[in-house]
């Protein structure tokens, strides 16, 4: 089967017709998901990186942001309970402190905290969690669900988006860095942190799929988690786009000072 020309996805899932026979073909599709799903490809990153938003803008981004930040490590607390195994806990570990930190060492939390306070956002509020949108929080809700319902193996699997993150990262730092005068490299150390932890962790989740996927049924199911986590990634950047851009804030969200 040739990834590229594939025929009978719909929004949530590959088509039943889908047989994917090895663990190449398996990845192949996955490429091919995050070629023409990753959240990389929305308007609003278009808008972020191209320098096309005002600082209210950024700030609401950052702040909705942070509580999938926060979220990332009891996501993964959730998916290491999910295993007997002792040798997925030890390896998935690391990403818990690479977001908390340990004691005396900063962690990604702080770095994004880094970022909106850089950006002139008080970070109790930011640490609050008040502002954000609904969408973002039911959206970020859904992917630690999903960690704990569904088979460990779909765990694991719908971390596979951050295969394609490093790309977006570097996009975000230079784009970021030469449209917006109020960014600086300090406040986007977040990202270049990222861009050596994420094909790090990105390869051995891919590598665990390949190997433990050993069914069609079994293949299909990694890529759909793939892509219901495209969809966790994109909603959120579609509610951005509705509230910040678009101007319909919901009730109670964040209201950027008129700049
Ligand atoms: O900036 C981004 O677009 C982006 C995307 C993703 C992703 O693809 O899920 C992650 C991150 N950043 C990130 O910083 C991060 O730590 C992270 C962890 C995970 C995960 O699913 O376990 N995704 C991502």
């Amino acid at each position: 089967m040739n990834a590229a020309s594939m025929t009978g996805m719909t929004a949530l899932s590959i088509g039943k017709d889908i047989r994917l026979n090895s663990a190449e073909e398996l990845e192949a599709t996955l490429r091919h998901i995050g070629a023409t799903r990753y959240h990389s490809l929305h308007p609003f990153h278009k808008l972020l990186h191209g320098g096309k938003l005002n600082k209210g803008q950024v700030q609401a981004w950052a702040l909705n942001r942070y509580y999938y930040q926060s979220t990332i490590p009891i996501k993964d607390a959730v998916v290491i309970s999910r295993f007997r195994d002792r040798a997925t806990r030890l390896e998935w570990r690391h990403r818990i402190e690479d977001h908390d930190g340990d004691i005396g060492s900063e962690g990604g939390i702080e770095r994004w905290l880094k970022l909106t306070e850089g950006l002139g956002l008080d970070t109790a509020y930011v640490e609050s969690t008040e502002g954000i949108l609904p969408a973002t929080r039911f959206a970020v809700e859904a992917y630690v669900h999903y960690c704990r319902e569904k088979s460990p193996l779909e765990a694991i699997a719908s971390s596979l988006t951050e295969l394609f993150a490093p790309n977006l990262h570097e996009e975000r730092i230079s784009g970021m860095l030469e449209h917006y005068d109020f960014v600086n490299p300090d406040i986007m150390s977040y990202f270049k942190r990222r861009l050596a932890q994420a094909p790090r962790d990105a390869g051995f989740a891919l590598d665990y799929v390949k190997a433990h996927a050993t069914t069609p049924e079994q293949r299909a199911s990694v890529c759909n988690a793939l892509i219901f986590k495209t969809n966790v990634l994109w909603v959120q950047l579609d509610a951005l786009q509705h509230a910040y851009v678009e101007g319909h804030i919901p009730p109670g969200a964040f209201a950027p000072k008129a700049s």
